[in-house]
C-alpha cells in the first residue's frame, strides 16, 4: 500500500525536504581530518613451505599476525573539494577510505576529527556515503527497482511515496541515468553501474562521500563521466575522497588535491602543482609529455628485482614530505578543538544538521 503524505510531517521528513539540495548548492562547511592515524589488522598466517601450508589448511589451525596497513597517516578533505587517493596496488587506498569513515575492523590509533572535533565512529558512518569498488546488487532488478528498493532501506520510513519517487527520479536525472531506468542491472554498462552505486549513496544526500576506485574497469569516456560527476558534487558543497588507479592527465586535473600513499604511509598530499614542485625538489622531474599520476606512482612503487634500493628511495621521499613546507602548513591548517568525543547521541546541532535519517 502506498504511503501518502500525512498532514503533520515528522521532523526528520521535514528536514529531508528542506535539505534536499542535491540539484542546487549545499552550503556545508565540513572538514574531515585524521591525525597520526594507524590501523592494524589481524591476518591469517599460513605456514611457509608446502608441508606447513598443507598442514595448516588440513587442521584449519592458522596463526594470526597483526599487520599495520596504515601507519601514522594524517590528512584532510573539506567541503567543496574532490581529493584523489593514489598509489600502487596494496598501498592502502581502500583501507584509508574505510578507516577514516569508521568502516574497518582493527586496532586503530590516532584521531578522526570533524571540523576539528574528535568524533565517534557511528556519527562518521551516518554522515558519509561509501561507494565500494564492487557493488552487491540483485542483477535481475531494473536500475529503478534497485534504487527504489534501496530508498526503502536507506530513507526514513515516514517519508511518503510521492517524495520518495521524486527523489529517486531526481537522482536518475542528476546522474544521467534517466535512459536506463528500466534496464536490468545485469545489462547496464560499467559506467552506468558505477553511477547507479553512486546514486544509492546519494539517497541520503551525505555531505561526505567516499568512493573506492570508481573508475576501475571503465573505458576513458565512462571514467571521465564518473569523475566529472564527483567533481560536480564537490563543487556543490560535498567533501569527496576518492581512490583512483593512475588517472589520465585530464582526469587528474578534475581533482582539487591528491594524497599519495606508499606502504600505508603518506608520501605526499597537496595540489598537482605542489606535487610537481615537491618531486622536482627531490630531483624527480616529470617529463612534460608524461602522465603525472603514473610518474608519481611509479616513483612510489617497489620495483621487482630492486626491492631494497626502491624501498630506500620511497623511505627518503616519505621523510622529505613529512619535513616539507606543504606538510607543515597542512598540519597547521587542521584545527583541533579539545573537546570530549562527540557521539551520535550527544552531537551538537552543528553535526545534527548533516544527518538525514
Ligand atoms: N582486513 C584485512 N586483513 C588483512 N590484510 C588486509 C586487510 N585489509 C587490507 N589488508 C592489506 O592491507 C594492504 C592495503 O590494502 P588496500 O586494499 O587498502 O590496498 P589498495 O591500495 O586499495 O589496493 P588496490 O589498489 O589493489 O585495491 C594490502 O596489503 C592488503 O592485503
Amino acid at each position: 500500500m502506498e504511503r501518502s503524505c500525512p498532514v503533520e510531517m515528522s521532523h526528520s521528513v521535514m528536514k529531508f525536504i528542506e535539505m534536499s539540495p542535491l540539484l542546487g548548492n549545499q552550503e556545508h562547511n565540513l572538514t574531515l581530518s585524521w591525525q597520526n592515524f594507524t590501523v592494524k589488522v589481524k591476518r591469517s598466517q599460513v605456514g611457509h613451505g608446502s608441508t606447513g601450508a598443507w598442514l595448516s589448511r588440513l587442521i584449519s589451525c592458522r596463526n594470526t599476525e597483526e599487520v599495520t596497513i596504515l601507519e601514522n597517516t594524517s590528512g584532510k578533505v573539506q567541503s567543496g573539494n574532490l581529493v584523489a587517493v593514489m598509489g600502487s596496488s596494496g598501498c592502502g587506498k581502500t583501507s584509508l577510505l574505510a578507516a577514516v569513515s569508521s568502516r574497518i575492523k582493527g586496532t586503530i590509533s590516532g584521531e578522526v576529527l570533524l571540523c576539528g572535533r574528535p568524533v565517534d565512529g557511528s556519527l562518521l558512518t551516518r554522515i558519509s556515503g561509501f561507494v565500494p569498488q564492487q557493488d552487491i546488487t540483485v542483477e535481475s532488478l531494473t536500475a529503478k527497482e534497485h534504487l527504489q528498493f534501496m530508498s526503502y532501506i536507506r530513507l526514513d520510513r515516514e517519508l511518503c511515496d510521492n517524495i520518495r519517487r521524486k527523489w529517486v527520479q531526481a537522482l536518475f536525472l542528476d546522474l544521467n541515468l534517466a535512459g536506463c531506468e528500466d534496464t536490468p542491472i545485469s545489462a547496464l554498462s560499467g559506467g552506468e553501474r558505477k553511477r547507479l552505486s553512486l546514486a544509492v549513496e546519494l539517497l541520503t544526500d551525505p555531505p561526505l562521500l567516499l568512493c573506492d576506485e570508481p573508475t576501475t574497469g571503465l573505458d576513458s569516456y565512462n571514467a571521465s563521466t564518473v569523475v566529472e560527476k564527483l567533481h560536480h558534487l564537490a563543487s556543490r558543497g560535498k567533501a569527496v575522497l576518492c581512490s583512483i588507479h593512475q588517472p589520465t592527465s585530464d582526469l587528474l586535473s578534475c581533482f582539487h588535491k591528491m594524497i599519495l600513499l606508499a606502504g600505508g604511509r603518506v608520501a605526499f598530499q597537496g595540489t598537482l602543482a605542489q606535487a610537481y614542485t615537491f618531486f622536482s625538489n627531490q630531483g624527480l622531474f616529470c617529463p612534460p609529455s608524461y602522465n603525472p599520476a603514473e610518474f608519481f606512482i611509479q616513483k612510489l612503487s617497489v620495483i621487482p628485482g630492486e626491492e631494497e634500493a626502491s624501498s630506500r628511495k620511497i623511505e627518503q621521499l616519505i621523510e622529505a614530505f613529512s619535513a616539507s613546507e606543504v606538510e607543515q602548513s597542512l598540519q597547521l591548517s587542521v584545527p583541533h578543538i579539545q573537546t570530549a568525543r562527540s557521539s551520535i547521541t550527544e552531537i551538537s546541532n552543528d553535526f545534527q544538521k548533516y544527518i538525514k535519517m
